[in-house]
């Protein structure tokens, strides 16, 4: 397929995502379906356009003063590719699958619409409810926090030290552009890649398949880095999910002491047992019943809670899920939050930790939820974790945001990770 072909492809997905209300990776795979002529270049090169049209859509709207799917698509290629207008209409020149060219209005617009016109959320390309947590969590700098967060994310793996260092793991992946992370101590990074670029299948090398590494965001990476697990001690990963966070912690213990994996949801823990098994990992046990943890009560040296949250940090892999973002949603995140941290502080023992960690950036999620912890439960104070930051990283490396000298934020715009909350608890000895 021509680009033409594939911006008609992208602008259909955009279409099917916006009247069906469908998820993308479920609109792309029905497209790829219907359409299995396209060869995998020709998918990725649409699943660009339409991630790339979602992450600025309101940006591109508010450009060509029209937020059609089929704006929506022209206005990614001339702003995110940096083709031109006269570059499109010689490429879409006798290309029948190409789609109509744009029309006068469209150009006018963009050539006389500057962005720095636009409401400051059009311009930041969030929902405009969401702008005064971004306003209290960055002041004057949120747009460009806010802009940070609608870039192509990159591909960031861990190497497993289990079972491998990161020269070995660098040249088994050097075809891919692979090289060393700035912050993330095991952490390796494969670039977005422009246009039409594919990231490579990783989990398909054979160094995947030998557990070498795990995919995990940078920012990921390094929260599970700063709980600081120490070999020999007893870890709870209370809200594991698929286990990124427990095989990284497990990997940090060298095999030695215990770490406990848990979720309320069984299902997303599944995949842990493979992953454990590919990673070489024998110091967790996995528990999928709550009440399998009554006997840790108090017994914990670390708990670790990577809660439910809204994903804000995420939005650059997800960009979908900015738009359906509503403040019901935010009011359901909180009270599951309290109700995770409420039950896993019950484990930490006298002098132990616990560790909130949220991939959200909205203060109502972070700030607002330590305070109010705290101010439950005065068996707990808030510890700065920048000591432990510098420890792991030193004095030369990047500094994430804290805004009271204790927690820590992480924003593709200060760190180059995706968005992340990081508090350290102490449970008084
Ligand atoms: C951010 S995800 C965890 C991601 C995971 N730690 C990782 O690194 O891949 C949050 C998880 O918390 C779980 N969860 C939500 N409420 C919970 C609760 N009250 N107790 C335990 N787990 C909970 C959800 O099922 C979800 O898997």
């Amino acid at each position: 397929m021509r680009l033409g072909g594939r911006l008609s492809g992208a602008i259909e997905v955009l279409n099917d995502i916006e009247t069906r209300k469908r998820p993308v990776a479920d609109a792309l795979k029905d497209w790829g379906l219907a359409h299995r002529f396209a060869g995998s270049g020709d998918r990725a090169a649409i699943g660009n356009i339409v991630y790339d049209a979602l992450r600025k859509r309101l940006s591109h709207a508010w450009l060509m003063d029209d937020d059609s799917p089929f704006a929506l698509g022209y206005a990614v290629l001339l702003r995110q590719w940096g083709l031109s207008p006269e570059a499109l209409g010689a490429e879409f020149e006798g290309d029948r699958f190409a789609p109509a060219p744009l029309s006068a209005e469209h150009l006018a617009a963009f050539s006389r619409r500057p962005l720095s016109d636009a409401p400051l959320h059009v311009q930041g390309d969030i929902p405009e409810w969401v702008e005064p947590s971004l306003v209290s969590a960055f002041g004057d700098r949120w747009i460009a926090e806010a802009e940070a967060l609608t870039e192509r994310p990159t591909l960031d793996l861990r190497v497993n030290t289990l079972k491998a260092e990161r020269p070995k793991v660098l040249r088994a992946l050097e075809r891919s552009g692979a090289a060393a992370c700035k912050t993330a101590r095991f952490g390796i990074r494969i670039p977005a890649g422009e246009q039409s670029a594919r990231l490579p299948n990783v989990t398909a090398e054979i160094s995947f398949q030998k557990g070498w590494f795990e995919v995990q965001d940078e920012g990921s990476q390094i929260v599970a880095d700063l709980v600081t697990p120490q070999e020999g001690e007893q870890v709870l990963d209370y809200c594991a999910g698929g286990g990124g966070k427990t095989l990284a912690m497990a990997a940090a213990m060298n095999n030695k002491g215990q770490v406990h994996a848990y979720d309320a949801d069984s299902r997303r823990l599944a995949p842990i047992i493979e992953r454990l098994k590919r990673a070489g990992t024998r110091n967790v046990q996995v528990h999928d019943r709550d009440a399998e943890l009554e006997k840790l009560h108090g017994r914990m040296d670390r708990v670790l809670v990577d809660a439910p949250c809204t994903g804000t940090g995420t939005w650059r892999r997800r960009p979908d899920t900015k738009w359906r973002l509503t403040p019901r949603n935010l009011e359901e995140r909180i009270i599951q939050q309290q109700d995770a941290l409420a039950q896993a502080s019950r484990f930490v023992r006298d002098g132990g930790s616990l560790y909130y960690v949220t991939c959200s950036v909205l203060p109502e999620e972070n700030d607002r939820q330590m305070e109010a912890f705290t101010a439950a439960n005065p068996a707990f104070e808030v510890v700065s974790a920048l000591p432990a930051w510098d420890h792991l990283y030193g004095a030369d490396a990047v500094r994430p945001i804290s805004r009271d000298g204790k927690t820590l934020t992480l924003t593709p715009a200060t760190t180059d990770t995706d968005g992340f909350f990081f508090c350290h608890l102490k449970r008084r000895g």
